[in-house]
């Protein structure tokens, strides 16, 4: 039997998990699902930022949790680029091991200069390359945990990660 499990992009903000997620759910003909415009599709256009500002991180979270719970449970499989944040929820590293997980790392002061790519992301801190660090050790060994394949996104382009997610598909 062909495999063909739902694929999660995970990583943290500015890791180019919207960017991979396209080129992967393109070209393998599969529903595209991203948190972050879904949500904002379904709350009245709030982005995330604005979510975490007037409801609270909390709240946003649990919208986060919900879209990847129902992305995962898509027929035919979706590709999802998933909010950082889930990984840091329980019933969602478990959901995870349905799919194949692709964790996008690179160092914190790369990702702070591609986080500010688009207004739509919380910024919690000042310093985000300080705020990055600390996500990372937080969530470093929980991505660790869920992901069938890491990619450093500091050394290779979008597209050169879609490639060789395809490739690893092909292979399996
Ligand atoms: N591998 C990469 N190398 C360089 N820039 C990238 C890469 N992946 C994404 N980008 C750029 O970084 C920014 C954040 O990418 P995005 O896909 O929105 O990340 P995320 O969805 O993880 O927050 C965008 O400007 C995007 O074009
Ligand atoms: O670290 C987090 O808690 C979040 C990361 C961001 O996701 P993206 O990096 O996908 O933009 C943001 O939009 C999300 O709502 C919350
Ligand atoms: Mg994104």
């Amino acid at each position: 039997m062909k495999y063909d499990p739902p694929i999660v992009v995970t990583g943290l903000m500015g890791a180019g998990k919207s960017s991979v997620a396209r080129i992967l759910a393109r070209e393998l003909g599969r529903p595209l699902r991203d948190s972050d415009p879904d949500l904002a599709a379904r709350y009245g256009g709030a982005t995330a930022a604005e979510t975490a500002a007037r409801e609270g991180a909390d709240v946003l979270h649990e919208r986060e949790a919900r879209h990847l719970r129902e992305a995962l449970a898509e027929r035919p499989p979706a590709v999802t680029a998933a909010a950082a944040s889930v990984v840091e929820n329980p019933a969602c590293r478990r959901a995870l091991s349905s799919a194949l997980v692709v964790w996008l790392d690179a160092p914190p002061a790369v990702l702070a200069v591609r986080m500010l790519s688009s207004g739509h992301r919380p910024h919690f801190e000042p310093d985000l390359a300080a705020m990055l660090t600390e996500q990372r050790a937080v969530r470093g060994p929980l991505f660790a945990e869920v992901a069938d394949l890491t990619f450093d996104v500091s050394a290779l382009t979008a597209d050169e990660v879609a490639a060789r997610v395809l490739a690893s598909l092909e292979g399996r």
